[in-house]
């Protein structure tokens, strides 16, 4: 499978604070990756550089073979916060990347689909506040998708939302996963949900981070929850534990 982002030995630093040390990450065409390690440790300056936000690091980065200084496309970044605008109806926010990129290419229906898909039906006309947090957390991601980018950066975008929506969120966005075949680099703080979603783990060291392992998560596609209470679900929950916990 192409290789499409490639991180070799990426330090980076603010002034006298080292924050990365020799990151290598290698992620792979329609793969599912999420980075996980402690709290500070450096995951969301790792987007932002894949983001070109900050280009001052040492190493190389490359996206789809090129250099990411000469890489000419973007990609999909979806921040911590869901920063939808607050004067905006949900319709205008999550097609807000086709208005700025004056992008008629995607249809009404499929727009009508895509809202439809991401449970968003009957709530185009309503404003971000009436929405609750997982809505507003599932529009955001709609806003993502509709960057029309292959690749997709999303940082915690479920880390406020209770146990039972993010279950929820978790099983709808392997539903997406599975049907828009994107490639996407995840951040959480869950193990849980790290090891359900992705094909591959990141574990990242304390600050500066280093990669401390990188695992493989054997399960097929489709998966569900159902994942959760098997042997090999523990197995790997136990494995990333115990490296945290080195
Ligand atoms: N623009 C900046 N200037 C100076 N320091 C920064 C800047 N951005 C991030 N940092 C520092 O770099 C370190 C890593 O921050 P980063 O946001 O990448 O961590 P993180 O692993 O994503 O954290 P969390 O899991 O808490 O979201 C932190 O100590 C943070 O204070």
């Amino acid at each position: 499978m192409q290789t499409i982002i490639k991180l070799s030995d990426v330090t980076k630093s603010f002034e006298a604070l080292d924050v990365l040390d020799k990151i290598n990450i290698e992620i792979k065409k329609n793969s599912f990756v999420s980075i996980i390690g402690p709290s500070g440790c450096g995951k969301s300056t790792i987007f932002k550089l894949l983001t070109k936000l900050n280009l001052e690091y040492s190493g190389d980065i490359h996206i789809y073979g090129h250099r990411i200084q000469d890489y000419e496309g973007k990609v999909g970044y979806m921040p911590q916060k869901d920063l939808l605008l607050p004067w905006k109806s949900i319709y205008a926010n999550v097609t807000l990347p086709l208005t700025i990129k004056r992008d008629h290419s995607v249809s009404e229906d499929e727009i009508d689909n895509l809202i439809e898909l991401f449970g968003l039906k009957g709530f185009e006309k309503s404003f971000p506040h009436q929405l609750s947090g997982g809505m507003r957390q599932r529009a955001a991601l709609l806003r993502t998708m509709l960057m029309g980018e292959e690749i997709l950066l999303l940082d915690e975008p479920f880390g406020a939302i209770d146990s039972i929506n993010r279950l929820k969120l978790q099983k709808w966005l392997l539903k997406v996963f599975e049907k828009t075949h994107k490639t996407i680099m995840f951040i959480t703080h869950d193990i849980d949900e790290a090891i359900l979603l992705s094909n591959q783990v990141y574990v990242l060291s304390d600050r500066p981070a280093t990669v401390v392992e990188k695992l493989d998560i054997e399960f097929s596609q489709p998966r569900d929850e159902q994942l959760l209470t098997t042997e090999n679900f523990n197995y790997y929950k136990q494995t990333i534990l115990n490296i945290l916990n080195r």
